[in-house]
């Protein structure tokens, strides 16, 4: 099943500047996302990318500007917005003391459906073994099999989800993408890799690039 991607904005982002340490990364910084549609973030190392996504799951605190979900402004949203969201960062939230058939029950896989996303990143055979004896990769692709459980939160936010995987790797997460824009889910993710999606926008954080007489911002986190 194709979807149309529909027209009203789920995330709504006007104006939006970000600092960290006192020195802002990217202002004026403007996007929306409706269902079916995906966003991917580029820029240079250090350019705000992760920034941004930790701005926009509510993780990060100095922002101005206005951001939306579902029409509520941040930091109102936050609540609704958690409850759609499936947010892998850098750090993949990967429990090395259990397995990976444990950390998908964590996230309220029975251990079929488990077993089914394992598969999907070929992850057959680890399902029992403790994460920590298992490599980087293979922990990223246990982060990974999230996307593939059947109760897919509605928003993906992804950072570098294509890094660490090899080629069979980055093809199989790429149909994942595609398979959940079609349901009408949305995404919305960093990577220095060209991906193949339909629906995609694209945004170089190195056209947001602030000017040197915009000010760091005095105070409060939130403006909107
Ligand atoms: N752990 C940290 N402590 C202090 N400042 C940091 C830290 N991590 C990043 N920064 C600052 O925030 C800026 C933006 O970092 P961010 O991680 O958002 O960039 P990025 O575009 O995601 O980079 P990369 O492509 O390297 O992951 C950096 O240029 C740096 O100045």
């Amino acid at each position: 099943m194709s979807v149309t991607p529909e027209s009203h904005s789920l995330l709504e982002v006007r104006q939006l500047s970000c600092e960290r340490d006192g020195r802002r990364l990217f202002a004026g910084l403007d996007f929306e996302l409706v269902p079916g549609a995906a966003l991917q973030i580029e820029g240079a190392n250090g350019a705000g990318k992760t920034t941004l996504l930790r701005t926009l799951i509510g993780s990060a605190g100095d922002f101005s500007g206005d951001v939306r979900w579902n029409g509520l402004p941040y930091p109102r949203a936050l609540p609704q917005l958690r409850e759609a969201l499936l947010y892998i960062g850098h750090q993949a939230g990967v429990r090395r003391g259990l397995t990976p058939a444990e950390n998908l029950a964590w996230y309220g896989a029975g251990r079929g459906e488990a077993l089914l996303a394992l598969e999907q990143l070929d992850l057959y055979g680890f399902e029992d073994t403790l994460c920590q004896r298992l490599s980087a990769g293979q922990n990223r692709r246990v982060a990974l099999a999230r996307l593939f459980l059947p109760k897919a939160p509605r928003l993906w936010i992804l950072d570098e989800p294509l890094a660490a995987l090899d080629t069979a790797g980055v093809s199989r997460l790429q149909g994942q993408m595609a398979f959940h824009l079609s349901r009408g889910g949305s995404l919305l993710f960093t990577s220095h890799q060209a991906v193949a999606l339909a629906q995609l926008q694209r945004i170089d954080l190195a056209a947001y690039v602030p000017t040197e007489t915009e000010e760091p911002f005095a105070g409060g986190a939130y403006a909107g």
